[in-house]
């Protein structure tokens, strides 16, 4: 493999390393080493849980201009042709959080060299993709302490090429609630269904009825999804299974519609009960509200951006993805944004290789971006 740059390698070192959210142990180690290679006059630096908060001094600090970056990784079986690939079976960086710390680390050691006024405040948050760590995060001692005035986070956007950054004042991304559903009958000989309640036929008939709730209850106006990611049920082939479970997400752009899915879901789910003599489970995980990006701060950035003349940006739709970075939105004022990086597959997917140029760009537009606010106070 060819030398690659500083960052560049930075990013490969961390995408051999996934780890799921809260247990991004080797992670945290791999970031505080890097931090403690850095000149260390300006620099403060606290871990919570999993996560680290660091303090570059400003030199003459009026406000605290903050940055995050999520660390966790997901449980995919990477399918990269990388020379770099996860290093822990059945997790992969698949999610572009890899790319999210190299971006915070090279933040970091930018304003260590190069101190601005105010006091920049970079985030590394654990547990994005779950249970979402940004909520426990803003509740904690650590973060009052150095908490931002503002706040600022991208995504990766793999349909983008690179040089492209895309986002929008107001709603950026949805609602989210986690959606399991455990189905409990009985089981039996495959030959004998009559004395059976086969949770594989629950199941099926189940993630059909979900799927007409979106079509048939919520305004097509008003954006929803359901999908079911995982089922699992049955032992083996000739076995009726007396349980299932479906694991899945609800996304809207509206809370009403959250509360509407989640009430239609409950109606379906006694009928499947009545249907299928059976028992239903439901647990809703971890809920995210949307990401609301600030819009007097993101016309301000747009119009920055544009000014710049260097990128292509694009004003976007909303999207339904999650992000548990709402939660500091909802509290601070600031944004998100997307990155292009230009790969043909989309996020969490096994294949996802993003262009690793969009790393020293995406460094050098936050960098600048921060200093101009600061100077623009
Ligand atoms: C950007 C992104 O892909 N975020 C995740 C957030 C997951 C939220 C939660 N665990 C859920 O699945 O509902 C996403 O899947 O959009």
């Amino acid at each position: 493999m060819a030398t690659a740059h500083p960052f560049i390698q930075i990013r490969r070192q961390l995408h051999q390393i996934p780890e799921p959210g809260f247990q991004e142990f080797k992670t945290q180690k791999f970031l505080l080493d890097y931090l403690a290679s850095l000149p260390q006059e300006r620099l403060e630096i606290k871990t919570w849980r999993t996560g680290i908060l660091v303090k570059i001094k400003g030199r003459n600090p009026v406000k605290k201009i903050g940055w995050r970056a999520d660390m966790d990784g997901l449980p995919i079986e990477e399918d990269t042709s990388y020379e770099f690939r996860s290093q822990h079976p059945g997790f992969m960086h698949a999610c572009g959080h890899d790319l999210h710390m190299t971006i915070g680390l090279g933040i970091v050691t930018y304003f260590v060299g190069n101190p601005i006024d105010d006091d920049v405040i970079v985030v590394f948050q654990p547990a994005e993709e779950g249970p979402g760590g940004a909520k426990p995060m803003l509740e904690s001692e650590e973060f009052a302490k150095w908490r931002p005035d503002i706040i600022f986070a991208l995504h990766i956007a793999p349909e983008y090429p690179v040089g492209t950054i895309a986002t929008r004042p107001g709603i950026l991304f949805a609602n989210t609630s986690e959606l399991f559903i455990d189905l409990t009958g009985t089981g039996g000989h495959a030959a004998f269904p009559h004395l059976a309640n086969d949770m594989v036929v629950a199941a099926a008939h189940l993630v059909t009825q979900l799927q007409s709730i979106v079509a048939r209850n919520v305004d097509p106006l008003d954006s929803a999804v359901i999908t079911i990611g995982r089922i699992e049920s049955g032992t083996r082939q000739n076995i009726i299974a007396d349980k299932a479970r479906l694991e899945g997400t609800i996304r809207t752009l509206s809370i009403e519609s959250m509360q509407k899915i989640k009430s239609r879901i409950e109606s379906v789910i006694q009928g499947i009960e009545a249907g299928f003599v059976c028992k239903a489970e439901i647990d809703y995980g971890s809920n995210y509200c949307q990401v609301y990006n600030n819009e007097q701060l993101t016309s301000e950035f747009m119009n920055w951006v544009r000014s710049e003349g260097k990128y292509n940006l694009i004003e976007c739709r909303e999207a339904m993805t999650g992000e548990d970075f709402g939660y500091f939105l909802e509290e601070i004022p600031g944004f998100m944004f997307w990155l292009g990086v230009d790969t043909p597959y989309g996020l969490h997917h096994a294949k996802i290789e993003p262009n690793e140029q969009a790393i020293d760009l995406a460094i050098d537009l936050i960098c600048r971006f921060i200093e101009w606010k600061s100077n623009n106070r």
